[in-house]
């Protein structure tokens, strides 16, 4: 049994919202930051979130609030927000932190600017928490109502990974062990980007032998990259890299797939993104992904075409082109 009691939550989007309800059925006490005044009251008066999971009834026992000194008290952090706010939020977080604090980072991107993970900016704005990672094939609607779902909890320190992982298990919720934070990172923010892909192509009605071929070479890049920055191969072939990769590249009900499909429908970037308060990470991940495949010169080119589409820089239709143009190469 897990010595963690009390689960601290930053973020109240649909994955920090779906993660406190997560913790809460699994006996722990919950706190549950959000930035929207209206968020925390509706979680704590109604026991919903509209803004962000609207439909589901949430747990009782979640807590809601806007202090992040509320969290003072708790065991362990979940870290959720959107990854290009990671480090101001850690920065918020830090003065109210005892030393050593676990933190579990539950966002999947890559910094803008300095190209790094989330486990990198947590180093370098809580030099002293012990750092975990949690990734995997979990939609926030599915998790929150109950339905079943297998994660990846990533810690350097094997047996911190242990007792997060019991801590937040539940028979519809499953956590499976991993060291490597790099690998279990990569995967979740290199499926973002190539979701993007895979929407534009099922936009574009490429078919179902693209979509494959997509997951396969997108699974290939994603292996370089982790490989690359430090990380398994073996990492990326579980739950966090090829488990997340086919759940997100297989359903509208990812933003990012969908943020693609809108794209490869024709719409524009603006377009496809007009009105929505939800992230879709692949599309700030993208060029930050190509900016870093590029310094550790990594083979990307499903990355690279999706960060040049974002940016303007290439129509889809000549960005497909390209792809299907490149000289033929070993498989492996
Ligand atoms: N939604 C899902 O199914 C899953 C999401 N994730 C990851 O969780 C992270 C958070 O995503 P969601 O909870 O889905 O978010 P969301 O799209 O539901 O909500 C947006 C979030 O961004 C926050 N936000 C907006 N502007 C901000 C600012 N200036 N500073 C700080 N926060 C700001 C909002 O308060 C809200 O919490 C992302 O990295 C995502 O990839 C991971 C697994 C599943
Ligand atoms: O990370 C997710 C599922 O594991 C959610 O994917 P989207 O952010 O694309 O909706």
């Amino acid at each position: 049994m897990s010595d963690f009691k009390y689960a601290g939550v930053i973020g109240g989007g649909a994955w920090g919202t779906a993660m406190a309800q997560v913790c809460a059925r699994a006996g722990l006490a919950v706190t549950l930051q959000a930035r929207e005044p209206e968020v925390v009251e509706a979680i704590n008066g109604r026991h919903e979130n509209p803004i962000f999971l609207p439909g589901v009834a949430l747990e009782e026992a979640i807590d809601a609030t806007t202090e992040l000194s509320d969290l003072a008290p708790c065991d362990f952090i979940l870290a959720v927000p959107p990854a290009q706010h990671m480090r101001k939020t850690l920065e918020a977080i830090r003065p109210h932190l005892r030393d050593g604090m676990p933190v579990m980072l539950c966002s999947k991107g890559l910094e803008q600017g300095s190209l790094s993970l989330m486990a990198e900016v947590l180093r370098e704005t809580i030099p002293d928490a012990a750092p975990a990672v949690l990734s995997g094939p979990s939609f926030a609607g599915e998790v929150a109502r109950g339905l079943p779902a297998a994660v990846t909890v990533a810690s350097p320190d094997e047996g911190l990974a242990r007792a997060l992982a019991e801590a937040i298990a539940t028979p519809q919720f499953r956590p499976y062990l991993a060291t490597d934070i790099v690998g279990a990172e990569t995967g979740g923010v290199l499926k973002n980007v190539l979701a993007i892909a895979c929407g534009i192509s099922e936009g574009k009605g490429l078919g179902r032998s693209a979509h494959a071929a997509l997951i396969t070479r997108g699974f290939a890049e994603m292996t370089r990259v982790a490989e690359a920055l430090g990380g398994e191969a073996e990492t990326v072939s579980g739950l966090c890299g090829l488990g997340d990769l086919v759940l997100t590249c297989s359903s509208p009900q990812s933003r990012n797939m969908s943020v693609g499909l809108a794209l490869g429908q024709g719409q524009t970037l603006e377009e496809a993104l007009a009105g929505k308060v939800t992230v879709a990470e692949g599309v700030a991940s993208a060029p930050a992904v190509r900016d870093l495949t590029r310094k550790l010169g990594v083979d990307t080119p499903i990355c690279e075409a999706v960060a040049a589409i974002l940016a303007g820089e290439v129509a889809v239709d000549d960005a497909i082109r390209g792809l299907l143009h490149r000289p033929i190469r070993s498989e492996h």
